[in-house]
């Protein structure tokens, strides 16, 4: 069977997924979610006219010349706004913060005065609108803050609340549920019998879909059999996505296509032109009324990893409504690369951002059973399908290993 593009693939897993759901949810819950919509601002900011230092408040024709004494009528605080106005050979105290009074159109500095009871003399002149943040300077009511697709960072969650907002929609997370199957498995910090691994894994998996926006539900341990499998599947009620790790090759102990298939999947395609990753699959099937997408990872740890940076990180981001982000940017090769095969290679790689173009340097041994490799890397030299020998210098695509 002719392997799939790994473009190709991942066009078919984009094809696939909608966005999800609106929900409100409060600002302290907002970091890292996804705006469902845009968000406009409720008020003008800042809301009044306002003091941005200590001093007085006065109208700058009265202190055009210096020195000049006014007479001291009053005080405005922050939230405690001075009721009357400032007329002519006035001044009324202020704070940072403030609103400005009525009838006041600048504010002098308190190191620039003299006061004495309610005599205050200026000794510096002042313009209209010194030391004063007017109204809507900031932004205005009704004017575009925040556009829909956004993931939310903490200087976006500010600005939310500064705008009038207490909630803001978002996009229902995903619910990614990851089932690790193998007879070899484990769990983390258990004691391993001979022939024993432990199920690292789901605990990698679960991190990248939590970094990308998702929510992971372990489904723990299956069996190499159709009826742990299935059971197991079962269980994977209520989640918008399930990925299976390993059983996805062509041994004889690799059964989680049949399993799926029996409960109900139809797979788009097995197999894709990808090193690591050449038994991926993807599909759908319907459970508890719902579509579920399925996606089937190779059991090796660098593989499942990588493949999920590949295919998973864009598929959440698809059903969080957001741009996909998988772009490649523009490196040169460190070393040399030998002819490649038909598969596209994701080569483990660290970046020296410090050159122009950055330099890329692949480790010497890919073998995708290296976990301390994969750790050390922080990018992934794309080698194409067919690519000839490559000397150092040549000019190659890199995948950020941000995960
Ligand atoms: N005759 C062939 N054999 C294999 C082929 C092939 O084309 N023909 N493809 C190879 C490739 S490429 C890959 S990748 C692997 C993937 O196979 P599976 O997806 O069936 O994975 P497993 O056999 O279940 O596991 C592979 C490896 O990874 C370990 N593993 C599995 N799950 C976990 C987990 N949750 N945490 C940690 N480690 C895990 C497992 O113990 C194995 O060592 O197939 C090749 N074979
Ligand atoms: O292509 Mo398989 O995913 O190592 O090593």
């Amino acid at each position: 069977m002719a392997l799939l593009p790994v473009a190709e693939a991942l066009k078919h897993i984009l094809e696939a997924a909608n966005t999800l759901e609106t929900e409100d949810v409060g600002l302290r819950d907002a970091l890292g979610r996804t705006l469902a919509r845009a968000v406009e601002a409720r008020v003008d900011n800042p809301p009044f006219d306002a003091s941005a230092m200590d001093g007085y408040s006065v109208r700058a024709e009265d202190v055009a010349q210096v020195p000049v004494t006014l007479k001291l009528v009053g005080e405005a605080g922050a939230g405690q706004p001075f009721s009357g106005k400032v007329a002519k050979g006035e001044t009324v105290r202020i704070f940072t913060g403030a609103a400005l009074p009525d009838g006041a159109d600048a504010v002098v500095i308190q190191e620039k005065v003299t006061a004495d009871g309610t005599t205050i003399t200026f000794r510096e002149r002042a313009d209209r609108d010194d030391n004063v943040r007017p109204k809507g300077q900031d932004f205005t009511k009704g004017c575009s803050l925040l556009e829909k697709g956004r993931r939310l960072t903490a200087r976006d969650i500010l600005l939310a609340a500064a705008a009038g907002h207490g909630t803001l929609p978002v996009v229902r997370k995903p619910i990614v549920a990851l089932l690790s199957t193998g007879d070899e498995l484990v769990e983390p910090g258990t004691p391993l019998a001979r022939g024993q691994i432990w199920a690292s894994n789901s605990f990698g998996l679960a991190a990248v879909v939590e970094a990308a926006g998702g929510e992971a539900r372990l489904l723990g341990i299956a069996r190499d059999s159709l009826e742990s499998l299935s059971q197991a599947l079962d269980s994977a009620d209520g989640a918008d996505v399930l990925v299976t790790i390993g059983g996805a090759s062509v041994g004889d102990h690799d059964l989680v296509r049949p399993a799926l298939e029996k409960s109900g999947a139809k797979l788009d395609f097995y197999k894709i032109a990808m090193r690591p990753g050449k038994p991926l699959f993807f599909g759908a099937r319907s459970i508890g009324g719902t579509r579920q997408h399925c996606l089937g990872l190779p059991g090796n740890p660098v593989a499942s990893l990588i493949c999920s940076r590949v295919f998973l990180v864009p598929l959440i981001a698809r059903l969080l409504g957001r741009d996909v982000p998988l772009e490649a940017i523009d490196a040169v090769l460190g070393d040399q690369l030998p002819v490649n095969g038909p598969r596209e290679h994701y080569m483990r790689a660290r970046l020296d951002l410090s050159t122009s173009p950055p330099r890329a340097m692949p480790f010497k041994n890919q073998d995708s059973g290296l976990i301390t490799a994969l750790q050390r890397a922080d990018c992934l030299v794309v080698v194409p399908v067919d690519a000839p020998a490559q000397p150092a210098g040549t000019a190659v695509k890199v995948l950020k290993l941000d995960i």
